[in-house]
């Protein structure tokens, strides 16, 4: 490979992960096997570029997150002239300074393991190709308008009743969607920029929550940039446990965000209703395994999330989990490396982390190179113990797969941002924190779900944060939890960022410990939840209220719930926002 060529990771499939190489003129597909076979695919020649002449926007809005954060200069390359591999035309290619946001390298290295990103399906839909880029202008009618987002989105396909039901109602209106579309079911919750509402999408029978902020409140809050930040950020993602924007709309009054809607609720409630208040070791082993895959995907796009919390994880109508709400997060550079392995032996690996690949027969031999024999997500015929005597044989001929590394090491913010309980003491200290914040408050998630208490709770506010500081971690004696859990959370919550597990090597670190040991990563999405919320019935929610969108009056406002006018509409409650 030569020097000027960079190889992106664009997905996996069941038995390979998938990359692009690109080097001048030709962009090589390529997959590597379980077995570590390279197999090129199709190589697509493309002509020169013309030359572009990179222009600073939005220095104050696109490469910032909260109104605080120090602004990096973001700059996007103009649109090129067909024909066009790296943009589609609603897509715009975000770079800071020289630096690709996502630009990806392959290097030699002798490391220990690899895992890939798991539930990402990247390739499905054909060429995808730096999925950093962050669209500033991509709105549904853009998406459906062919192949542009489409190449970009492949979860917004065919299989997606809420897609179908977009695609449906925009071709019977002939434009793109509209508040008139939706019908108000209920208020799902208030947040710091917006009210998100339980809304239909009129016809379809298709729910949607769709988040509504009200622009002069927003801007009088001095919150633009925040509602901006999230805005941008969801419509850059493209992943199982992270939200899709299935389109966003503007009226006079409001901005409003069209996304799946969580039946489930959030963590933090799903938590009380657990006894003890704690979720047993294995059901907090599979959301927070489902976390820790949507922040390495966030991390992979330059994203730090920055305000992980229970609140903040809602259940899906399929109990798997979806990481909501990105207006505290912040964009930065990264450099996603892929690194290749020198040969390890894999008894000097086996003496770290347990290495089984799990077998059917020696033809169909998947390689899981991180452990990963599973105990609640492998589906059961894998693990009989018949074929446990060929694993340990099979497992002296494995060649690991490559590693990919997307931790953005070099971000710095001085933003004090964050939930008290879950500040990073970095946060606290004012040293300027980096990605590792997400890592500190993982640890405390992790906690949390395990011990239905966060470790550094004082009396108040102040005494948190004094706490956070200066207390020592300490473990409660009930529940008995695992001593890998623990392990683990003594790892993440170690008050030295630099020193903090995944500090360098980001999620890939985390997903090695032994905790997740159990964990089949790629198979995660086919796992069974621990729970799996009841359905919600469309009369059900129409019972109680009723409400329309209308045009030109009523009022969406803040800190004051309710905060809408609602008026009595015979058996219904009528609504209106705009
Ligand atoms: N897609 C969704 N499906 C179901 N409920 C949702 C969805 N999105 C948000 N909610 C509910 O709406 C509430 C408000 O969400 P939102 O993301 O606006 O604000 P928030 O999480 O309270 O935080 P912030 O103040 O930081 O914006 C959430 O607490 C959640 O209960």
């Amino acid at each position: 490979m030569d020097s000027s060529s960079s190889v992106v990771y664009v997905g996996s499939s069941s038995k390979s992960r998938n990359f692009q190489s690109k080097s001048k003129g030709s962009i090589t597909s390529f997959s590597i096997d379980s077995r570590g076979t390279k197999k090129s695919m199709k190589t697509l020649l493309i002509p020169e570029p013309e030359p572009t002449s990179p222009e600073v926007i939005e220095s104050s809005v696109s490469s910032v997150s909260a109104e605080s954060e120090t602004p990096i200069s973001i700059i996007r390359k103009k649109k090129q002239s067909e024909p066009r591999f790296y943009s589609s035309p609603t897509n715009t290619f975000y770079t800071e300074a020289k630096q690709s946001f996502t630009n990806t390298e392959f290097s030699e290295c002798a490391s220990i393991s690899t895992i890939g990103i798991g539930g990402i399906d990247l390739e499905k839909n054909g060429v995808m190709i730096y999925r950093g880029s962050i669209g500033s202008d991509v709105s549904d009618e853009s998406s459906s308008s062919g192949l542009s987002n489409a190449a970009y989105k492949p979860h917004r396909d065919n299989n997606d009743k809420r897609w179908v039901a977009i695609q449906e109602v925009r071709s019977r209106v002939g434009s793109s969607l509209e508040a008139k579309d939706f019908k108000l079911i209920k208020k799902l919750g208030g947040g710091d920029i917006g009210n998100v509402y339980l809304a239909e999408l009129i016809g379809t029978g298709v729910s949607f929550a769709v988040k509504v902020m009200e622009k002069a409140a927003i801007a009088a809050r001095k919150k633009l940039v925040r509602a901006q930040t999230e805005k941008e950020i969801l419509q850059s993602l493209d992943h199982p446990f992270l939200p899709t924007l299935y389109s966003h709309f503007e009226t006079e009054m409001n901005s409003c965000l069209v996304m799946e809607f969580c039946p489930g609720g959030d963590l933090h409630s799903l938590r009380q209703k657990q006894r003890g208040k704690y979720f047993p070791e294995q059901a907090a082993r599979f959301y927070v395994a489902e976390v820790l895959l949507a922040m390495e995907y966030l991390h992979m796009l330059g994203i730090i999330y920055r305000d992980l919390k229970p609140e903040n994880v809602l259940v899906r109508e399929d109990g798997h989990i979806m990481l909501s709400d990105f207006d505290l997060s912040l964009r930065c550079a990264v450099s996603p490396t892929l690194v290749r392995f020198a040969a390890i032996t894999l008894e000097s690996k086996s003496s770290s982390y347990c290495i089984q690949p799990t077998c059917v027969d020696q033809s169909s031999c998947i390689v899981q190179p991180d452990c990963i024999q599973p105990v609640c997500f492998t589906p059961r015929f894998l693990s009989k113990g018949k074929h446990r005597k060929k694993s340990n044989d099979m497992s002296r001929q494995i060649r690991p797969l490559p590693e990919l590394i997307a931790e953005p090491t070099s971000a710095r913010s001085m933003s004090f941002v964050g939930t008290h309980e879950y500040l990073a003491p970095e946060i606290i200290k004012g040293e300027g924190h980096g990605s590792a914040v997400d890592w500190w408050t993982f640890g405390i998630f992790l906690y949390e779900l395990l011990f239905g208490i966060t470790p550094f709770r004082g009396g108040d506010n102040r005494a948190t944060l004094f706490n956070v500081v200066g207390q020592p971690l300490r473990f409660p004696e009930h529940p008995n939890v695992s001593f890998a859990a623990r392990d683990l959370i003594r790892g993440l919550l170690v008050k030295e960022p630099q020193h903090r597990l995944a500090y360098r090597r980001g999620a890939t670190e985390i997903k090695q410990h032994p905790f997740f040991q159990s964990v089949n990563w790629a198979l995660i999405r086919c796992t069974s939840p621990p729970q799996i919320p009841q359905p919600v019935k469309p009369m059900d929610q129409a019972h109680s209220v009723r409400h329309g969108f209308s045009q030109g009056h009523g009022h969406v406002g803040y800190d004051k719930p309710p905060t809408v006018d609602v008026k009595p509409s015979g058996n219904y409650l009528e609504i209106d926002f705009f």
